[in-house]
């Protein structure tokens, strides 16, 4: 039985991503985020898939509420999908801290979230250094992980630091669109730096005895690390 891997799995075909979409997603998205999404792609074309999907916004604002999480921090905003996403399931005390932003305030403020947000005026990397010197303590219950993918085993470092044992820390794109399971050369050359630090990240987290993991493939893959100590 070693190196068994079951042949059972759900998204076998396009249509079955369609499906989830049109009949579960889509229809419970929130006003406000449905705006978001058609005014980012309406800016940025095919960027816009840089957000992360409705149905990943949904298992995310699920997974925060069910742990009850109040503080959060995100990097790697882009328009903020992800980021409202988190304000909407945040309660009314909780709060989040971010990278700067620009097209989604609008629709931040529409929802009537913004005063759930913290503005972090520098690059994430930066930002974690500076929470790290001025309050090593931890106080996040969440963070999620969205920005550059060859700085998520720096990012992680910190971020073992800032959240809380028991708190969650969630790397988006850990399947990178799949190419995770292909040849180096059948991949394109663009993708291929951040193939390789992702796989390298992937089997650092699976060998870590301080995180309990789960790596959940929805959308282009979402690692949940827990800390345990
Ligand atoms: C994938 S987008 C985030 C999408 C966002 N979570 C959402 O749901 O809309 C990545 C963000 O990280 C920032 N970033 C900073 N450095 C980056 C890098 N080297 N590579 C990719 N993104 C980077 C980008 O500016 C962008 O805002």
């Amino acid at each position: 039985m070693e190196n068994w891997i079951p042949t059972k799995g759900i998204l076998k075909t396009e249509a079955l991503k369609k499906y989830i979409f049109e009949t579960t997603a889509c229809p419970r998205e929130h006003g406000e985020l449905k705006k978001l999404r058609e005014a980012t792609v309406h800016k940025y074309g095919k960027l816009s898939e840089m957000e992360v999907p409705v149905d990943e916004g949904q298992f995310l604002s699920m997974l925060i509420k069910m742990m009850n999480a109040k503080n959060t921090l995100e990097l790697g905003v882009f328009t903020g999908y992800s980021l409202l996403t988190t304000a909407l399931a945040l309660p009314e005390d909780g709060y989040i801290d971010k990278e700067a932003y620009e097209l989604g305030l609008e629709f931040i403020k529409n929802a009537g979230v913004d005063h759930k947000i913290n503005f972090i005026q520098s690059d994430g990397l930066q930002a974690l250094d500076k929470m790290l010197s001025e309050n090593p303590k931890p106080e996040f219950d969440f963070a999620f992980v969205d920005a550059n993918k060859t700085k998520y085993a720096d990012a992680y470092e910190r971020l073992m630091k800032l959240v809380k044992v028991g708190g969650i820390i969630a790397f988006d794109n850990t399947l990178w669109l799949g190419y995770v399971t292909e040849e180096e050369e059948c991949v394109p050359e663009h993708f291929r730096v951040c193939r390789k630090t992702l796989m390298e990240l992937n089997k650092q987290l699976a060998s870590d005895p301080r995180i309990e993991l789960s790596q959940v493939s929805i959308g282009d893959g979402v690692t949940l690390c827990r800390r345990l100590v």
